[in-house]
């Protein structure tokens, strides 16, 4: 079957599935042969196939979040090599891009030094704004606005410059701890199994600490108008806590619970953001990981904002990862490829199939969950959902074709699904490689073309769905300072924090929030040794401070 031409497509590109090159629609009307048959005609939904697939508009009001639960344990391929962010590394953001390379050098890190309180100090006078590392009792809790899997996120106020702050605090016991850990224990039988399991203990609590770590030294360094800001990082006996900037406009998730589904400019205005920020991280070198429409908020002018980077992670083309724990060096690999050790990553219904198996995996993994990203705001939920990773990874494998996609969609956001959202990681749309650049060389000596496989090859900035974006503005930040997204949130106080689920917002804090005078107890004490958070306060430069308030 042939799709049909409308005006929307006058620019758009498909891979000519005879020769693998690349045809343009912009030359399809002066072409006598056939039109090319368009790749995504075997998963096109049927209206019958429509109507029993999908939820009716009432029912789509109720999302299920894909919450920390989902989150799922992944067990490493026999060769696995462990990749850990280096945090003393002097300057981790080495290789900024654009206009954001000299507004990240000026956010200087502090670490803390030797004069770090570990003891929460006391209530200072209001009339001295601290300069030392911040503690607990500078904030005054106002509301919660959600939970993840280590703590909660509350609204706070400073108390010194009255300035509103997200604080996301994680319970230093749920990082040292896991509830598996113990089940594991009871089904030892011999010595060796609790060596093995003891083994396995350190490691994954290894790996827990380091991705704290990761939050914040990651945040610390990066400044982008589509990327959460970290001010202040600081923890005592029993808690960390991230002081970030306040996004007053809620989760994207939020939203679309309200509006069921969102008109193909918005998605498309939605994309253009989010891309961004995962390329800016790409080319810091950084792998996301947790693209969700719960990390993803809107600020009070409509730009989306990403949060939560607890599971992402520096890659190993970056010169300043420490590589020295790398224990194989597989030449057949890519060299871009980040191996999983027993890894928590993302949310399955948004995870790429190469995690899900537990797989070697790039940053290709970020562009196939911008591909779910916009199928779940475009249709109402993810192309596949399940109950846990296995049940969605069967789904992708016995898709054949891709998932489906409804009818209703235009050719080209049909299109953009299509290439994102390619099980195959060597054949998704490379949009790094293609973000701006021209075309690799596709003409050979004798102006014969080469074929150039599967691969998707036009840029990704040029793609018919993108028609109405300012990418120059967009990437400068200039537009998300100057214009207002297509969803503005409704906000009358900042404080009421009304575009959040009053599922978070009406929860108690009072019981928690202060707790930091409790130290660990039991098994999580003989865990933590003196070092083991240190390093963890940060405050960000003055510069910073006044450049975002
Ligand atoms: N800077 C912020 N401003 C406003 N709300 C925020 C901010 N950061 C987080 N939140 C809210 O808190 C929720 C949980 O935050 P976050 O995802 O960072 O926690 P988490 O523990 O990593 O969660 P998960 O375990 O689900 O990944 C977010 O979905 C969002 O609703």
């Amino acid at each position: 079957m042939m799709f049909s031409l409308d005006e929307e497509l006058s620019s758009v590109t498909f891979i000519d599935n005879d020769t693998s090159n690349e045809v343009s629609l912009h030359n399809i009307n002066s072409r006598e042969e056939p039109l090319p048959a368009f790749e995504l005609n075997d998963n096109l939904m049927t209206m019958d196939e429509h109507l029993q697939t999908f939820t009716p508009p009432e029912e789509k009001r109720t999302r299920r979040r894909s919450s920390a639960l989902a989150k799922f344990p992944v067990l490493s391929p026999a060769h696995t090599r462990r990749i850990s962010i280096s945090t003393n590394s002097p300057n981790v953001v080495s290789n900024l891009t654009s206009s954001f390379r000299q507004a990240a050098n000026e956010i200087a890190v502090e670490e803390e030094g030797n004069s770090e309180a570990d003891e929460p100090t006391l209530f200072q006078p209001s009339d001295t704004r601290p300069t030392s590392v911040r503690t607990i009792n500078d904030f005054k809790p106002i509301r919660v606005l959600g939970k993840g899997a280590y703590g909660k996120v509350i609204l706070v106020k400073d108390k010194f410059s009255t300035k509103l702050y997200a604080m996301k605090q994680l319970k230093k016991a749920e990082i040292l701890i896991n509830d598996n850990d113990k089940k594991e224990e009871d089904q030892a039988e011999t010595t060796a199994d609790i060596e093995e399991i003891e083994k396995k203990r350190q490691v994954d609590l290894d790996k827990r600490i380091e991705r704290t770590f990761a939050e914040r030294t990651i945040l610390s360094q990066l400044e982008h108008p589509n990327i959460v800001k970290l001010f202040y990082s600081f923890h005592d006996q029993s808690k960390l806590y991230l002081i970030l900037q306040y996004i007053p406009g809620g989760e994207l998730f939020f939203h679309l619970k309200e509006h069921g589904t969102l008109e193909e400019d918005t998605v498309a205005f939605y994309a253009a953001e989010v891309s961004c920020a995962l390329k800016f991280l790409h080319d810091n070198g950084i792998v996301y990981r947790d693209l969700k429409p719960e990390n993803c908020l809107l600020n009070q002018r409509g730009h989306l904002v990403l949060t939560d980077f607890g599971l992402s992670k520096k890659g190993a083309t970056d010169k300043t990862v420490d590589n020295s724990e790398e224990s194989h060096s597989d030449s057949d690999m890519d060299k871009d490829d980040i191996y999983t050790l027993h890894s928590i990553i993302g949310t399955p219904e948004y995870a790429a199939p190469e995690i899900l198996q537990g797989l070697a995996y790039n940053k290709n993994c970020d562009w196939y969950s911008l591909g779910c990203l916009l199928y779940d705001m475009l249709v109402g939920k993810p192309p596949y959902t399940g109950n846990n990773h296995k049940v969605i990874l069967n789904k992708i494998q016995k898709d054949k074709a891709g998932p489906r996609i409804p009818y209703y969609l235009s050719e080209g956001m049909k299109d953009m699904l299509n290439w994102l959202l390619k099980k195959d990681k060597t054949k998704r749309w490379d949009v790094d490689k293609y973000w701006k650049e021209e075309p690799v060389n596709v003409v050979q000596k004798g102006g014969k073309k080469k074929k150039v496989g599967k691969q998707r090859i036009a840029k990704f900035q040029s793609h018919i769905i993108f028609r109405r974006i300012d990418w120059k503005r967009m990437e400068s930040g200039d537009f998300q300072r100057t214009e207002l997204g297509p969803i503005v949130p409704i906000i009358t106080d900042w404080e009421l924090a009304e575009n959040f689920d009053t599922e978070f917002t009406s929860m108690s804090f009072e019981d928690h929030y202060m707790e930091e005078g409790i130290p660990i107890k039991g098994k999580a004490d003989s865990l933590v040794t003196p070092d083991v958070f240190k390093g963890f306060s940060f405050k960000a430069s003055k510069s910073y401070l006044e450049r975002h308030f």
